[in-house]
């Protein structure tokens, strides 16, 4: 079995008053593609925050975090050093976070910043070979043609794919993909898991998103993690996931019109709900 690559040990959020996670724990081993699903609201982006340092855990509860066997966070404070070991984390947002004004190429390059020496990061100064390294990154996910158009003259798609090329810029091992398909068209969502997966495949990079559409989640990986109301729901074989377990998942979960891709289609075609 591969070494232990994410373990989350006890991890418990509060914002306030509202508990967001609850004595959340499991390992991921390396090359591994894991879904994080859920219902809106159990907390999934809150944990995925947590594993790059964007949030800290309750500092009372004893958690722990680790990351390619060093530790990022304990009992909800940061450790040392352990920047370094975030950036292994690439990270990538279902609003993609490109700039938009900037070219596609450069906005792969981005992907490089955290770790150049600081100089030459603040001049965006980049060598020829990061230049190629760039480009062979947008070849992968299929745009090298588009290297000098604006970021913001692409579809959400292909946006999304140089978000894609920029964590491959970043050699991150880990990807993290909150939610990366939750507004994108059927087509470009199957594009997008279609590179992730090759991602996992061929480099061997792990890989944990969160999805709120179970037939994806089936599709591509082979575990899943399932949230409920900041719990531990469901960790296991993707195919375990039943409909009754699915039921129990989402039911109260209600449904939030406003936002596309909010329901569980899986498991609403699952469980008869759907017309
Ligand atoms: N910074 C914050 N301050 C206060 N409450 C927060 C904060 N971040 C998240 N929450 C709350 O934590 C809960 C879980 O949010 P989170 O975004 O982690 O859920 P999610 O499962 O990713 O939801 P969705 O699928 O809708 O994105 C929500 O009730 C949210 O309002």
């Amino acid at each position: 079995m591969s070494s232990v690559t994410i373990a989350v040990q006890r991890l418990s959020k509060t914002f306030g008053q509202t508990r967001v996670l609850e004595n959340v724990g499991f390992d991921i081993h390396a090359g591994e593609m894991v879904a994080l699903i859920g219902p809106s609201g159990s907390g999934k982006s809150t944990l995925l925050r947590h594993l790059v340092g964007l949030t800290t855990a309750n500092r009372k509860a004893d958690s722990h975090i680790r990351v390619m066997g060093r530790d990022i966070q304990r009992s909800g404070r940061l450790l040392r050093g352990s920047r370094t070991q975030r950036c292994r984390c690439g990270y990538i947002f279902q609003q993609f976070n490109l700039v938009g004004r900037l070219s596609v190429l450069t906005n792969v390059l981005v992907g490089r910043l955290g770790s150049m020496p600081r100089w030459r990061a603040l001049l965006g100064r980049f060598s020829d070979e990061e230049r190629a390294q760039a480009r062979q990154a947008l070849a992968r996910v299929g745009l090298a043609e588009l290297a000098e158009q604006r970021a913001n003259t692409l579809s959400g798609g292909q946006m999304q794919r140089v978000a894609i090329a920029r964590v491959l810029m970043q050699d991150a091992d880990i990807i993290l993909a909150d939610e990366p398909i939750a507004s994108l068209d059927p087509r470009s969502a199957r594009e997008v898991m279609d590179i992730l997966q090759r991602i996992n495949r061929e480099d061997g990079r792990t890989v944990l998103v969160s999805l709120h559409q179970v037939d994806y989640a089936r599709r591509y990986c082979p575990r899943a993690i399932a949230l409920k109301q900041g719990r531990l729901y469901y960790d296991g074989r993707t195919e375990g996931l039943t409909e009754a377990r699915l039921q129990a998942l989402y039911e109260n979960a209600g449904f939030d019109e406003s936002r596309q891709s909010a329901v569980p289609v899986t498991a609403r075609v699952a469980l008869g709900a759907a017309s």
